[in-house]
């Protein structure tokens, strides 16, 4: 079909004949090998200022569930790592698998986790917009969090509980006052590299902030992501929103830095 997507006829191995940087140099997702990572002790510690981060809506755009945050000003920035100045958050979305498998992009040591969240951030400081940002080798910084199952995650309800609001692609609802500070683990501890968007159009403009630790969260919290579905309302053919990920890609002679020994 015209549009990408993550089904045998518009996925990822299909991706590269409408986006030839699908086969570039700084492709992401890749597979993190701690052992070949290099601890870096001049990375600063990653600071997330989210406390006046104002959430404005949560959305189906048929390829994830995503939360948009007013960017308007610096009032929800990370800053930190590798990044050169303070970046502003723009919005927050996940990736799964379907029941029991996994569903994460980035993988360690070729283990592969439930979920993975992105916070996207872009570089305001030097780019006037998002668009513009989001072309450029230093535009954007996405930070991953890895979800493996376990108990409940006592905040994600807060999203979970949204999702029937956004079954459809092209749904949009109020999100309002969602700070997602209570996403992170205890351990900002990450490893950074340079790389690109995992979805089309694959602009290689991100600088990967992936955590160490993953958050916890449960097989019943994940189920409600997969009640989403990938179709508009008025489709006909119904197909689960699952296995929204993309594989690790070709490192290319990356470095991957650690900010923990
Ligand atoms: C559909 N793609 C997502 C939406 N975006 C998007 C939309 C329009 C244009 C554009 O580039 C000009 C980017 S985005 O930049 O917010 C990101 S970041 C990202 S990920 N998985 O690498 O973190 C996926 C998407
Ligand atoms: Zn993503």
């Amino acid at each position: 079909g015209s549009t990408w997507g993550y089904g045998e006829e518009n996925g990822p191995s299909l991706w590269h004949k409408d986006y030839p940087v699908a086969q570039g140099s700084r492709q992401s997702p890749i597979d993190i090998v701690p052992s070949e990572a290099s601890f870096d002790p001049r990375l600063a510690p990653i600071q997330l200022s989210y406390d006046q981060c104002t959430s404005i809506n949560i959305s189906n755009n048929g390829h994830s569930v995503v939360v948009e945050f007013d960017d308007s000003d610096d009032r929800s920035v990370i800053h930190g790592g590798a990044l050169p100045n303070p970046y502003r958050l723009r919005q927050f979305h996940f990736h799964w698998g379907e029941k029991g498998c996994h569903g994460s992009e980035h993988t360690v040591a070729g283990k592969a986790f439930v979920s993975e969240l992105h916070l996207v951030h872009w570089n305001a400081e030097k780019y006037k917009t998002f668009g513009q940002a989001a072309q450029e080798p230093d535009g954007l910084s996405v930070l991953g969090i890895f979800l493996e199952t376990g108990d409940d995650h006592r905040w994600l309800h807060k999203i979970t509980d949204a999702l029937y609001m956004v079954k459809f692609k092209g749904s949009v609802s109020d999100f309002k006052g969602f700070n997602p500070k209570c996403l992170l683990p205890s351990s900002l501890h990450f490893w950074t590299y340079p790389g690109s968007l995992t979805t089309p159009p694959l602009h290689e403009s991100v600088i990967w902030i992936v955590l160490k630790e993953p958050i916890v969260v449960s097989e019943k919290q994940m189920g409600k992501f997969r009640m989403l579905v990938f179709n508009g309302e008025e489709e006909d053919l119904r197909s689960r929103m699952e296995n929204n990920f993309r594989s690790p890609q070709p490192l290319k002679g990356r470095k991957v830095l650690a900010s923990f020994k």
